[in-house]
């Protein structure tokens, strides 16, 4: 149990209580006992561990409390709380219902009149049926009057049943889909640096299905323990009152039927079925990895003629199955099971007990199998519990990597934390000696080291230049509060970082990463990504002419959409400035300009997850279509997002119409790239290498300065 580990139950810092009370004479008795108990339940880890546990913190109302704060602080990211906590807020009906569902209905149905609880209908039925057949065995003549109470109570039953379950099926199927909601939400605000230990296809299947599992100990299996116990006490009760037919032959069989299936199962796990269920596990996993890979990098495994190896491969996969598979044992558990599946033991023994309980205690069948069916029935219960019971303790095990989860560092409270300050317009930002490095704790090597000041002006493009590895793209993750630096002093508009809320950051920041973030749909859904206004068919379409998403190889757009081939740009593709829609779309003259339903074509052209049907520059020319968009962001982030596409279609129309963009909307432009041919117009370049600043300045500047790294980058330098 998680809730009682070492951390719990370590030394902990209430020596200072213990001393401050010594002076009374039976405090000072009582502290010693709860010294040598503290003794005790330090090295032990059981229940009587536990319980002492309790004793010790109930000796004293601090220590009560602070047990209380302990507890509370273990529970607060299990599953069960988070989730129901995440409910409490989110969605009130779902969480009543859990509770009705699950405790509510049980009780009220219990306590209405007998013909509404299961249990007791259940018995009247088992008694019924008994009479019912006993009639027959006696020959007597067949009572209709039992027949149709029996049906009725069949249909009670049946009916109670089902609207129970359906019920539990209704919030069980709910409750999953927020289980997934929660952990999806997780992921979305968590600090990214923080999911290096899982990964999307675990968080979204494994962490969702445990997290839903264990949340079943709340739902099912604690309500089942709870109205199992209440079941077997109840009838218990009933049986002890009649307790002068009972003999306890009666009561051994069953459990004693109970632990030979027992032993029987368990020596059947021992025989193969465990290793069987291990090996299927391993192979399915690895013919799904194998899967995966194949899928992923099927083209370069076609071009490079590996199919044959993969196929060995899955035939190595194959042969372990084998290994399993020819194993005698398999056989032998399987003769075991039929054989042990007809039953000897329970119909021995039950003819034996019968015959002897009749004698003895002068029943007739009808009697004896009453009273069989009882106990019978009362077993199966004590057995059922204990079933719950051990679920309840695997569900227990499995919170630890659920609890891993709910802990990742996240940034949801921030967004409305009042004591962080929000920017809402943009100025300046400022970098001064900075040591940054993506080791935990800040060690080497540094992605950034540098002393001296880079600072970002409203209004202004720059362009962050260096080698690879030279720490351009963390510069960006700086500034964007992705990370923060070690060492050194970051503002923005004059305000320290750390006291700015990242979500107001983000309002003012818009970034396009290198590779385009493309999801099923349309081109047209992927351009308006983000955006929180419908905007026009005109915006669009200018929004992709911008970014080039028209400029292309006419020839490359057929019937089914795009090729993936890399196309060679044709500007006279380009749509004509500043026209009306309708201007733009009927326009077809094909060598001018697009028709409009070529236009249309483009735009509701399939797009397939990761963008894997477009080509690398067209998926970065829809991309970047998202910054015309926008109308918030004040500072456009570009890391090497037009790295993919070709230079003619750069020159002649991105760059253009990017810079005229920025200009137009005294925007501020970032602009990370191994492309040099803009560098001249742009107001300033900041030349890294290896984490330090190399240079700054304007192109004209950079040159003048003879800066060695920028002449050599512009591949003009004699030491190359
Ligand atoms: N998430 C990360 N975790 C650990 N190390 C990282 C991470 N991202 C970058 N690094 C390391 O930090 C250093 C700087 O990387 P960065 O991506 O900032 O360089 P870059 O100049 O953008 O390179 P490139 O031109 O190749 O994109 C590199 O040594 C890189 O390996």
């Amino acid at each position: 149990m998680d809730v009682y580990d070492e951390e719990l139950i370590e030394e902990e810092d209430d020596s200072e209580l213990l001393e401050s009370k010594e002076s009374s004479g039976i405090m000072n008795k009582l502290m010693k006992i709860r010294k040598k108990l503290r003794q005790y339940y330090k090295n032990v880890k059981n229940i009587p561990s536990i319980v002492i546990y309790i004793l010790h913190a109930l000796s004293s109302r601090e220590l009560f409390l602070k047990f209380c704060g302990e507890i509370w602080d273990h529970l607060k990211n299990t599953p069960v709380v988070v989730f129901y906590g995440y409910l409490w807020k989110t969605k009130k009906v779902q969480f009543f219902m859990n509770l009705f569902v699950s405790y509510g209905l049980p009780i009220l149905l219990e306590s209405l009149p007998w013909y509404f609880s299961r249990r007791k209908i259940g018995r009247n039925l088992r008694t019924q049926k008994n009479t019912i057949t006993n009639t027959m065995i006696d020959r007597k003549s067949f009572n209709w009057d039992s027949s149709k109470s029996y049906i009725f109570l069949t249909v009670l039953y049946t009916l109670l049943e089902n609207i129970e379950r359906h019920l539990n099926y209704k919030v069980t199927v709910m409750n999953r889909l927020y289980v997934k909601r929660l952990v999806l939400e997780k992921i979305l605000y968590s600090e990214v640096w923080a999911f290096s230990e899982f990964q999307g296809r675990e968080l979204e299947y494994r962490i969702s299905t445990e997290i839903h599992n264990t949340l079943r100990l709340f739902s099912f299996v604690v309500p089942n323990i709870l109205s199992s116990l209440y079941a077997i006490m109840r009838e218990s009760i009933e049986l002890y009152d009649g307790r002068a037919k009972l003999d306890w032959l009666l009561i051994a069989r069953p459990i004693a039927s109970m632990i030979t299936w027992r032993i029987i199962d368990w020596t059947k796990t021992q025989m193969t079925g465990k290793r069987k269920v291990l090996a299927n596990l391993q192979s399915n996993q690895s013919v799904a990895v194998l899967f995966d890979q194949i899928t992923e990098g099927l083209t370069e495994i076609q071009l490079n003629n590996i199919q044959q190896k993969k196929l060995i491969e899955y035939d190595n996969i194959v042969q372990s199955e084998f290994g399993v598979f020819e194993d005698l044992r398999l056989f032998f558990n399987r003769l075991y099971s039929s054989f042990t599946n007809r039953s000897v033991f329970d119909f021995l023994s039950e003819t034996f007990v019968a015959s002897m309980i009749m004698e003895k205690k002068d029943l007739n069948y009808e009697q004896y199998r009453k009273l069989q069916i009882d106990i019978d029935h009362l077993v199966k219960l004590v057995r059922r519990t204990g079933t719950y019971v051990l679920q309840a303790t695997r569900s227990v095990e499995r919170q630890t990597r659920v609890v891993k989860l709910m802990k990742l560092p996240n940034f949801q409270d921030e967004i409305n934390d009042e004591s962080l300050i929000k920017v809402d317009d943009f100025n300046d930002i400022t970098l001064h000696n900075i040591t940054f490095s993506y080791q935990k704790g800040g060690k080497k090597p540094y992605a950034l080291n540098f002393s001296g000041k880079i600072t970002f002006e409203k209004n202004s493009i720059y362009a962050i230049i260096g080698q690879n590895r030279s720490g351009k793209s963390t510069l960006v993750n700086l500034i964007t509060k992705l990370y923060a630096p070690q060492e050194g002093t970051m503002t923005f508009n004059n305000i320290p970082y750390k006291m700015i809320n990242r979500n107001s950051i983000r309002e003012i920041v818009y970034y396009v990463a290198q590779k385009a973030y493309v999801f099923p749909g349309t081109i047209k859904d992927n351009i308006c990504v983000g955006i929180d206004y419908i905007p026009t068919d005109k915006e669009i379409i200018r929004a992709a002419k911008y970014a080039g998403v028209f400029t292309f190889d006419e020839a490359s757009i057929n019937s089914n959409g795009f090729t993936t081939t890399t196309v060679e740009s044709n500007p006279v593709a380009i749509l004509p400035n500043e026209k009306t829609i309708d201007e733009l779309l009927l326009a077809d003259q094909p060598k001018k300009k697009l028709s409009k339903k070529k236009v249309k074509k483009i735009l509701e052209m399939k797009t397939e997850s990761r963008g894997s049907n477009l080509s690398g520059g067209f998926a970065q020319s829809v991309a970047l279509a998202r910054i015309y968009l926008q109308k918030r962001a004040k500072i456009i982030i570009l890391d090497e997002s037009t790295s993919a596409m070709d230079p003619i279609k750069k020159r002649d129309v991105i760059f253009p119409n990017l810079f005229k963009h920025i200009r137009k909307n005294q925007l501020t432009l970032l602009m990370i790239s191994h492309d040099m041919t803009y560098l001249d117009q742009v107001d300033k370049i900041v030349l890294l290498s290896n984490g330090k600043i190399a240079g700054q300045g304007s192109h004209q500047e950079l040159v003048e300065q003879n800066n060695e790294t920028y002449l050599k980058m512009l591949g003009l330098s004699s030491k190359l």
